[in-house]
C-alpha cells in the first residue's frame, strides 16, 4: 500500500498536492504521510494478537524526529545502533525502556550512555564486545541487560549488501559457539541475560528464511534452557521487503505468522525490529527536472535530486518508481535515464524510464521513506533536502534544508 494516489491528474501524497508541496517547500524534497506510518506498523504490531510482543521500530531507516514520534505515541519500542540514535529516541518521546541496541561497534561512551538511559537490551555481537560492556557496567555499579545476536547463517535471499544472517557476514555470534558464549556471559557479575536475538537481512521477499532462522533460534533456546539458562525474550530482527517494482513481499501478519511457526510456542516475549516495511511505503522524494538532455545514445533527465539524496540505486542497483507529479503533460513520451547533477556516472535515480516530460516539470520517487534522507550526505557539497511531513490535508516541515554556509560552518584553515 501506498501513501500516493491520483486526483485530478495531481499526484497527492494523503489530501495534499505534491506539486503545492514543491511550490511551498521546494524541491528536493522528502515528503512522508503520517497515517501511512501509522497503518504499517499497526499491521505489525496487531499480527501478534495477544501474544505478548514490542515491535522495535529500527530507526536506522529513517530517524526523523517527527518520524519517531509518531511511533512513539503509538507505543514503539526502537531498535538503535548508535548513541546518536538513542538520543533521537528520546528527543522525539521515545521510552528508554523499550529500546534494543544493536550494531557489531558499539563504543564505551555509547554503552554507557545507554546503561545511564536505562536501555532494555543490548544485542550484543561478539566476546570481545560483550566483556567491554561488562567492565564498563561494572564501572558505573550495573548489570547491563543482554540478548546474544546470533548469526543463524540462513540465506535470506536477498541483494548481498544487506545479507546479514550468513556465516561470511560480519554480524552476530555463530550459531556454534553461542552456547559457550551464554555460557560465559553467565558468569560475569556485571551481565544479565535477558534474551536472544538475530537478524539475516533486509527486504527479504519470502517468509522462509524468517521461518528457517526462527527455528534455528528455538533450538538454541532449547539447548540454554537444559543448562539452565531462562531467557525472557526472542528478538527475531527486522527485514520484511516491501513492493518497489514487483515484488511480492508476504503481507505483516504472513511475516509474524512464519517468525511464530519457527519458534513454536515457546512462551517468551517476541520483539521484531522492522524499519522499511514501516517506513518506505509512507514517503517519496520530489524532485525537479532541470534539463533534458538528449544524446547520440540515451535520453537524459538530469534532475535537482542525486546520489547524495537518496543513495539506494546508485549503492544497490535498486529500483524505485519515478512518477509524473502532474499525470497530463503534453510532452511527447521517451525512455529517460534520470540522473543527478553529481560528478559520477553512477549518480542515477532511474534507468530507461518512460516518461513524458519538459524541462521544469516535477518527478516524485516512490517508496523513498526509508533509507533515504537516512543515507543521504554532503557529496559535492550539496545541502540535504527538507523532509515534510503530510497529515491528512495538513503538512509541516520536519526538517528544514540545509544551507550551504552550515556545511562548512565547523572548518578551519591551517592557523585559522
Ligand atoms: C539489527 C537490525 N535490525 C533491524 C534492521 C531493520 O531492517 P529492515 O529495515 O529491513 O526491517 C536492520 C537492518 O537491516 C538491522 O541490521
Ligand atoms: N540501506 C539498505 C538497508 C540496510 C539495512 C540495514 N541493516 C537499503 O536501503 O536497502
Amino acid at each position: 500500500m501506498s501513501c500516493l494516489s491520483y486526483r485530478d491528474a495531481q499526484l497527492c501524497v494523503e489530501d495534499v498536492a505534491v506539486a503545492d508541496l514543491a511550490a511551498r517547500f521546494g524541491t528536493p524534497c522528502y515528503v512522508y504521510s503520517r497515517a501511512r506510518i501509522e497503518a504499517s506498523w499497526r499491521a505489525i504490531d496487531a499480527a501478534f494478537g495477544a501474544q505478548p510482543h514490542r515491535v522495535c521500530y529500527a530507526v536506522k531507516a529513517n530517524s526523523n524526529l517527527a518520524v519517531l514520534n509518531v511511533l512513539a505515541r503509538l507505543g514503539s519500542g526502537f531498535d538503535i545502533v548508535s548513541v546518536g540514535e538513542l538520543e533521537r529516541v528520546l528527543a522525539a518521546g521515545g521510552d528508554a525502556a523499550n529500546v534494543v541496541f544493536s550494531g557489531v561497534g558499539k563504543r564505551s561512551d555509547e554503552m554507557r550512555r545507554a546503561l545511564e538511559a536505562g536501555i532494555r537490551c543490548f544485542n550484543v555481537e561478539s566476546v570481545a564486545e560483550l566483556e567491554r560492556l561488562n567492565q564498563v557496567a561494572g564501572e558505573l555499579g550495573r548489570k547491563a541487560p543482554i540478548a546474544l545476536r546470533v548469526n543463524p547463517d540462513v540465506d535470506a535471499g536477498t541483494h548481498p549488501y544487506i545479507a546479514t544472517g550468513m556465516k561470511e557476514n560480519k554480524f552476530g555470534i555463530a550459531h556454534e559457539q553461542a552456547l559457550d558464549v551464554y555460557a560465559q556471559a553467565a558468569t560475569m557479575a556485571h551481565i544479565e541475560i535477558v534474551g536472544i536475538a538475530c537478524h539475516i537481512g533486509s527486504q527479504i521477499t519470502r517468509t522462509e528464511p524468517f521461518h528457517d532462522a526462527a527455528a534455528r533460534v528455538l533450538a538454541l533456546v532449547a539447548a540454554l534452557r537444559e543448562r539452565g539458562i531462562e531467557l525472557h525474550h526472542i528478538d527475531c530482527g527486522g527485514g520484511l521487503g516491501v513492493c518497489y517494482e514487483d515484488e511480492t513481499p508476504p503481507p505483516a501478519a504472513d511475516w509474524i505468522a512464519a517468525l511464530r511457526a519457527g519458534l513454536g510456542d515457546s512462551g517468551h516475549e517476541l520483539i521484531v525490529e522492522p524499519g522499511r516495511s514501516i517506513a518506505a511505503t509512507a514517503g517519496i522524494l520530489v524532485t525537479r527536472v532541470e534539463y533534458l538532455k538528449p544524446t547520440a545514445a540515451k535520453h537524459f533527465a538530469v534532475v535537482d535530486a542525486a546520489m547524495n539524496d537518496l543513495m539506494r540505486p546508485a549503492l544497490y542497483g535498486a529500483w524505485q518508481r519515478i512518477l509524473p507529479v502532474q499525470e497530463n503533460s503534453t510532452a511527447p513520451a521517451a525512455l529517460y535515464d534520470v540522473v543527478g547533477p553529481v560528478c559520477e556516472s553512477g549518480d542515477w535515480l532511474g534507468k530507461d524510464r518512460e516518461l513524458a516530460i519538459r524541462a521544469g516539470d516535477l518527478l516524485a520517487i516512490g517508496e523513498a521513506g526509508a533509507y533515504g534522507f537516512g543515507m543521504s550526505s554532503n557529496y559535492n557539497t550539496r545541502p540535504r533536502p527538507c523532509e515534510v511531513m503530510v497529515d491528512g490535508a495538513h503538512c509541516q516541515l520536519v526538517r528544514e534544508r540545509e544551507t550551504v554556509t552550515e556545511l562548512f560552518a565547523g572548518e578551519r584553515v591551517l592557523g585559522g
